[in-house]
């Protein structure tokens, strides 16, 4: 399953074919921004990767009334994943899991719908899907599959929305590196404009260097997984104290990610230490955000496209402030508790 993830987001894909396809749900969502009128930048931002993977899995349309109300689940779902597990009508807990099965049950009726496509030989170009790929492994079994596409909606679109949501965030209150960001993009766009080019590609992505600045430290600073759970395998030692095999234990990403010992001022947040190259070069040690190892996020490569591409159109084209104040808080989740509202100017 691993690898049919890895073969869906591999390096050419991104760049022929997702990379269009993100810039066209990135516009999707900002196209319906209204000036001066408060909104949550958090349901934007999932409204944007929920639309995109939901397309790229099942090939589910945006806006269209199956997808909306897959989306709806998918929020009821979420809210009811960390709760207390009471299940009686009414609870969260119990909302949760009758959301999960109309999730499960509505990516199966996908299923059998092309299944039986496949089988009479009426399967579509444009449904060039991860259904359409797990399908033709032959060695995944149904439930599999169903778990496969569960575990890729879920992955793929709850934790870069968080991350876009805490990138504007961070940016409001900082309008320096808004505006570094700006230059940059300001300078690709007149390039491209320049060549008569429309559509981002590939070397402009390339030319995206504070954005992937402003990423990491989004990503450093937001610590969208705080941590992941293992399992030891064998006994060891670590700092002198003695791991049994069988234990579980929970590498804390936060704990390195604000370790003043390792980042300068970790509470602030500061695109610029990225550019020193001693910490480009960091990526395993001390800089976790896609975890680590061989369950290494595998759509790492996709989610920094995804952040790289809205941020380019956003400060293209808007300004934004807070419409009220909100914070973000871990739960275990990372969560806005006011979803983020902002109020939004275009650019003249
Ligand atoms: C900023 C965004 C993202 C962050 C911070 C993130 C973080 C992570 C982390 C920490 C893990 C490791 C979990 C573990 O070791 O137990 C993981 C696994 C995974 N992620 Fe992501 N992720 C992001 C975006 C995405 C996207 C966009 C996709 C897919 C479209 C994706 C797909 C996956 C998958 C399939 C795994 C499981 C890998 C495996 O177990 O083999 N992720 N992610």
């Amino acid at each position: 399953m691993r690898m049919i993830s890895l073969n869906f987001m591999s390096n050419a894909r991104l760049r022929s074919y997702l990379l269009p396809e993100v810039e066209r749900h990135a516009w999707l969502v900002l196209g319906s921004w209204k000036e001066n009128s408060a909104f949550s930048a958090q349901e934007e931002a999932k409204k944007f990767t929920f639309n995109l993977m939901a397309k790229n899995i099942m090939s589910m349309n945006p806006g269209e009334p199956e997808t909306e109300k897959l989306r709806r689940e998918y929020i009821t779902f979420m809210k009811g994943v960390v709760s207390a597990p009471l299940n009686f009508p009414g609870t969260p807990y119990w909302k949760a899991l009758k959301s999960r099965s109309t999730i499960l049950k509505v990516i199966e009726l996908k299923m059998n719908e092309r299944f039986q496509k496949m089988s009479k030989g009426q399967e579509r170009v444009e449904e060039d899907d991860l259904l359409g790929w797990a399908l033709k492994q032959s060695s995944l079994s149904k439930e599999q599959i169903l778990d496969l596409l569960l575990s890729l909606l879920f992955a793929g679109h709850e934790t870069s929305s968080m991350a876009l949501a805490l990138a504007i965030f961070f940016l409001e209150d900082c309008p320096k590196a808004v505006q570094e960001l700006r230059e940059e993009h300001l300078e690709i766009a007149s390039r491209k404009e320049l060549k008569e080019e429309s559509g981002l590609n590939w070397e402009d992505y390339k030319q995206m260097e504070f954005t992937q600045c402003v990423i990491n430290e989004t990503l450093r600073l937001g610590n969208v997984v705080k941590f992941v759970h293992r399992k030891v395998l064998h006994d060891f030692r670590y700092k002198g104290y003695d791991i049994p095999c069988g234990w579980k234990i929970l590498p804390v990403f936060a704990a390195v990610h604000l370790d003043s010992s390792l980042y300068d001022d970790p509470h602030q947040f500061n695109p610029w230490r990225w550019q020193r190259s001693s910490l480009c070069e960091t990526t395993t040690s001390n800089f976790m955000p896609y975890g680590g190892g061989p369950r290494l996020c595998a759509g790492s490569e996709l989610a920094k496209l995804e952040m790289a591409v809205f941020l380019h159109h956003l400060v293209l084209n808007f300004r934004w402030e807070l419409a009220e104040p909100d914070q973000a808080f871990a739960h275990p989740f990372v969560d806005f508790s006011k979803g983020l509202p902002i109020k939004v100017h275009k650019n003249t």
